[in-house]
């Protein structure tokens, strides 16, 4: 009972802390009206650019597949295709139940960027600009979903599509996958947040080398330099897809509260300065302390030989 209240105390605080946390990154988002950043305008400039879709299939499992889908232009992204990704990003913000990503393409290729198209009618800087603060604030709320998000990079992912692959916490390839950053080749530089992500991922040595070359980086290099996680070799043992969900329930296996938990104190230890990310953990670490996995564990006197 009294471990109960401290408990319910603690789930308290710490709900309040986590709401501190995404405060603090502006509730997830990088830019708002301060930055002249008018989210209602530029949705509406981008459905200007329809076609293709974001599918999201929620799982009992926990397990959540995100599917880009615009197969006739190698699943680029159109205008409305962005908005629909930034919606889905809010409904698995708000799924209790989820610990688990899948970021796929559709029709075994990933995504090749932006889609021509549309960058062609919105090649004036300012509108380039709004797109550019809109997928940050996307692709940045998606990494920081409270679950263990995988890209699975089937065919190639190019421009836009490789910046995407950062914003999940792994990448896996499919032989003959490719993640390639084009972007010198088209006269610029990133703007999805995927420079500034990639540099943390491999290094900026490294970062230097596939921009600065638009580098074509197979599963082997991508293996060898950490933007991979794995090849998912093996014919015959399920669709690249089962592969990916196979290798992620092993990261994802237990209670929904405790995965979110571990990328809570992982997120919080990637982005806050040591102090603050201390005090996230251990506002994260009252939310599961006393809580039922804990205490089932505690009764079972569990061994961990
Ligand atoms: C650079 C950053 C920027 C951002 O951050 O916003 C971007 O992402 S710009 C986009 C960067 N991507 C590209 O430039 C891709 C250009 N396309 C290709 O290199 C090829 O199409 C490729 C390699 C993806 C596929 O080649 P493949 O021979 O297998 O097929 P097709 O070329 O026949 O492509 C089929 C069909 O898809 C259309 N397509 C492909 N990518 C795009 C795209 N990004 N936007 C619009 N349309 C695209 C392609 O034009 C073909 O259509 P079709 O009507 O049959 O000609």
């Amino acid at each position: 009972m009294v471990l109960c209240a401290v408990r319910q105390h603690l789930l308290r605080g710490s709900r309040g802390a986590w709401a501190r946390f995404l405060q603090r990154q502006s509730r997830g988002c990088v830019y708002s009206s301060v930055h002249g950043f008018q989210l209602e305008e530029i949705r509406e400039k981008l459905q200007a650019f329809p076609g293709g879709s974001i599918e999201l299939l929620k799982q009992e499992s926990g397990l959540a597949v995100l599917t880009i889908n615009y197969p006739s232009r190698m699943n680029a992204f159109s205008g409305s295709m962005m908005v629909d990704l930034e919606e889905r990003v809010s409904q698995l913000e708000g799924w209790t139940d989820g610990k688990g990503l899948i970021v796929q393409g559709a029709s075994g290729t990933f995504c090749s960027g932006s889609d021509l198209n549309a960058v062609r009618a919105l090649s004036d800087p300012q509108d380039g600009m709004k797109m550019c603060m809109f997928m940050q604030n996307t692709l940045t709320r998606l990494l920081r979903l409270p679950m263990i998000s995988v890209a699975l990079v089937e065919g190639r992912a190019l421009g836009g599509g490789a910046e995407l692959t950062t914003a999940c916490d792994f990448r896996l390839m499919a032989p003959g996958s490719v993640i390639q950053f084009v972007h010198k080749h088209m006269g610029l530089v990133p703007g999805w947040g995927g420079a500034a992500r990639l540099v943390r991922i491999v290094g900026s040595q490294n970062a230097l080398k596939l921009l600065g070359g638009a580098v074509k980086v197979d599963p082997e290099v991508a293996l060898q330099i950490g933007l991979a996680e794995e090849v998912l070799q093996g014919e015959g043992t399920g669709t690249p897809l089962q592969r990916a969900e196979n290798w992620l329930s092993v990261y994802t296996k237990g209670p929904a509260p405790v995965i979110q938990a571990v990328k809570k104190v992982v997120l919080s230890g990637r982005e806050l300065p040591l102090s603050e990310a201390l005090r996230t953990e251990k506002d994260v670490f009252g939310t599961v302390w006393g809580g039922p996995a804990n205490m089932q564990a505690l009764a079972s006197k569990s061994k961990h030989r």
